[in-house]
């Protein structure tokens, strides 16, 4: 039992949690990792919304929990700070440039909630279909 491997949506997301482990993060280069946070700590993840306005220079990581619910009761509490609900998230002027083209196509924050299946959290995230693939 666990999570399965998505993205959150939302600009930052804090998580607190009260055991420490489950949390894994896939890195760059393909493998996962286990997060350790510290008691009393809060762990603050980067959104797929942050990833469209900044045009892909902050990534919303693919993460994923691994926990055996027979043997732990684990808490974990995530809270999403994003835009306001009907805000149309896209690429900012700043992060488009020759160098770095626009990468993604924007959507309001609700429909990305919406693609997102709302607040069911055991979906991929929908930053990979805003995508704009070179061509
Ligand atoms: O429980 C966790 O460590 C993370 C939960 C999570 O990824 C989520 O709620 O989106
Ligand atoms: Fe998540």
């Amino acid at each position: 039992m666990g999570l399965a491997e998505h993205t959150d949506p939302a600009f930052i997301i804090s998580l607190v949690q009260n055991m420490d482990g489950g949390l894994q993060i896939l890195t760059h280069q393909g493998q996962w990792i286990n997060v350790h946070i510290p008691p009393n700590a809060i762990l603050i993840q980067l959104g797929d919304q942050l990833e469209l306005l900044t045009n892909g220079k902050y990534k919303s990581h693919v993460h994923r929990v691994l926990v055996d619910t027979y043997k732990v009761e684990r808490i974990s509490i995530g809270i999403l700070h994003g835009p306001p609900i009907d805000e149309f998230v896209a690429p900012a002027p700043e992060f488009v440039d020759d160098n770095d083209p626009l990468a993604y196509r924007g959507i309001t924050y609700s429909d990305a909630l919406e693609a997102n299946d709302r607040y069911e959290f055991e979906v991929q995230s929908c930053i990979d279909q805003l995508r704009i693939l070179p061509i």
